[in-house]
């Protein structure tokens, strides 16, 4: 048996090995070159590859029937695999043919997830190679299904579930997890599932999911990824009443119980993975998201993905779109519906944009912005029961109770749908877009595709083929009086990939809202004439791991601006650094 295994590109880490499993042979060693991040490149180092028996139900160097037939005889695989050898292509074409065979979405994501449990490098090759079509599956519309069914369908717990339970022990509870050398924590509470609500510990597939695109979009090697459940109860009743419930059944705890709780999770992870660990919370309700945001983004490297990721991708649109409106981002009015995370971010982003590139103070700014929330518009004189962060945005009008109210006498260029409650842009108000644009711009922008505000379809039919869409979850092209429509998806998915490997391929320890404008700007640049033609604002998402190695090199330039990156020296082209630092799922040989 050889024990010194080739070096390869794309090292993948270290991996834990049960030092019980002698099925079939024993531990070997495999050489791996240059990792992704500064911290990593410190040690040389090793990785133990089991064999036999073992190397087969290792998910992270499982290859099945890839395994060629040197492999076959050093690593003690004989006869437990049937004769033929496969290539990594060929088992991607047999795995694709089998996922298309499903009809039901669900069935397909269950295929997927139990790929990632099989053959990990597999699993990320079918979804980069497929990403378009595989992502609606592993990610929104149908991660939300997969977390309202969660408990029935999974069999082996993905992630880390901390609850109350863990409470004085989280350190211990972080330790537990096999891998030591994390890079990126996604972390939820559950309490905010896309637009589906409160689904508890259920949420876990959320994390999941968002680090699934980290390594496929964005390169981010699949073992530095930590997704995290923080299970504080539900106020989802019908959770709590179902016997099969996964997670702890009780009321959420709020207040000083809640808070310690995140605090104690914040501090363990610092202690556990330095200051360079990044975490990225997700799903918050809007009571603790911009609470928990503002607590630690200056002591933690931390962002909000519902308030700041959204809010990047909306505004690389809005950019890439004044090419086909014209003017420039002050020329334009916005209106929103949904005053929460999404929406007020968005909503910031925009305003600080325009005082960037204009000089226009950020409070003038934010007068082009209106918000309507569950109330109707936001106005001044409902400013004493607001919550803090709708105040910016309480401007001085007569009180409107209806969105259609708003659109007709705001008359907004921009409508942009966060609330979260489907088929909210009814007709009436998407032909009131209409009637006041010659090409109005709308955005349905809450997931998933039932919460969606108006359908792509609607959107061009209600305007006669004059609307330029973008939503949140994916609908497909549309045909409209002879000519092809393609809705753009405006999700966070375009942005939190590449924004997360900038910041962690230059070693950054803050997260600053001109990292936000840079990889807005590194998106709306991607969109060419040709796409321009097709009415689209977002470039096509099969080219997303170019595009992201533009954002990771936009926000990695722009922490070693700000003096918030540690890796040096800084790389002097940072795309090509951040493409040489991608993982890929190519298949290493173990010979
Ligand atoms: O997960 C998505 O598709 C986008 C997102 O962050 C949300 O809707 O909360
Ligand atoms: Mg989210």
């Amino acid at each position: 048996m050889e024990s010194r295994l080739k070096r390869e590109k794309d090292a993948d880490g270290e991996s834990v090995v049960d030092p019980t499993s002698t099925v079939g042979g024993g531990v070997e060693d495999v050489y791996g070159e240059d990792r992704a991040s500064e911290d990593l490149l410190v040690t040389p180092w090793t990785v133990s590859v089991a064999s036999g028996y073992t190397l087969l139900r290792d998910p992270h160097h499982n290859k099945g029937l890839a395994f060629t037939e040197r492999e076959r005889d050093s690593h003690y695989l004989r006869g437990l695999l049937p004769p033929a050898v496969s290539t990594q292509e060929l088992q991607v074409k047999k795995l694709m043919q089998s996922i298309r065979s499903y009809d039901v979405p669900l069935h397909k994501y269950v295929a997927m997830m139990e790929l990632q449990e099989r053959n990990e490098r597999l699993f990320y090759k079918l979804l980069i190679d497929n990403v378009e079509e595989l992502l609606p599956v592993v990610y929104t519309p149908t991660v939300g299904e997969a977390c309202q069914k969660y408990g029935s369908i999974f069999k082996r717990p993905q992630g880390l579930y901390i609850s109350l339970k863990e409470k004085g022990k989280i350190l211990e509870v972080l330790k537990n997890w096999p891998e030591r050398s994390i890079q990126v924590i996604v972390v939820t509470d559950g309490e905010r599932i896309l637009g589906l609500g409160d689904l508890g510990c259920q949420g876990m597939g959320i994390p999941v999911g968002k680090l699934a695109l980290y390594s496929a979009l964005g390169g981010v090697r699949p073992s530095a990824c930590l997704p995290v459940t923080i299970d504080v109860g539900t106020n989802n009743q019908k959770l709590l009443d179902d016997e099969f419930y996964i997670g702890l059944r009780q009321k959420r705890a709020t207040g000083k119980e809640y808070y310690d709780l995140l605090e104690e999770f914040m501090s363990a992870v610092k202690q556990n993975y330095g200051e360079k660990v990044l975490v990225q919370f997700e799903d918050f309700a809007n009571h603790n998201a911009f609470e928990l945001l503002a607590k630690y983004k200056t002591s933690h490297l931390v962002f909000n993905d519902d308030i700041q990721g959204t809010a990047s991708v909306v505004l690389a649109g809005l950019v890439a779109s004044l090419k086909l409106l014209g003017g420039s981002l002050a020329d334009h009015t916005f209106l929103f519906f949904g005053a929460g995370e999404a929406g007020t971010g968005i909503a910031e982003l925009i305003a600080l944009e325009i005082s960037t590139k204009t000089n226009i103070p950020l409070e003038e700014a934010r007068k082009k912005i209106w918000l309507v929330d569950s109330k109707g518009l936001i106005v001044s004189s409902r400013k004493e029961s607001l919550q803090h962060f709708k105040k910016p945005w309480a401007h001085d009008h007569k009180p409107l109770s209806t969105l259609l109210d708003a659109v007709k006498v705001i008359k907004p260029s921009v409508l942009i749908g966060t609330s979260g409650v489907g088929k909210t842009f009814t007709k009436d108000v998407v032909e009131a877009m209409a009637a006041i644009n010659e090409r109005p711009l709308i955005m349905a922008l809450s997931n998933p595709t039932s919460q969606a505000e108006c359908t792509a379809e609607q959107a061009y039919t209600w305007t006669e083929g004059r609307a330029i869409f973008s939503s949140g979850s994916p609908f497909d092209p549309y045909e409209y009086n002879g000519k092809s429509f393609i809705p753009g998806q405006a999700n966070n998915a375009y942005i939190f990939p590449g924004l997360g490997f900038g910041l962690v391929i230059s070693g950054a320890i803050r997260v600053h809202d001109e990292m936000l404008l840079a990889a807005s700007e590194a998106l709306a640049s991607e969109v060419t004439q040709e796409h321009y033609e097709k009415g689209m604002i977002y470039p096509p998402l099969a080219n997303i791991r170019k595009i992201s190695a533009h954002i990771a090199a936009n926000v990695a330039g722009k922490a070693y601006e700000l003096g918030l990156a540690t890796r040096l020296p800084r790389p002097a082209d940072l795309v090509k650094y951040a493409e040489s630092c991608m993982y890929t799922p190519i298949y290493r040989s173990y010979i």
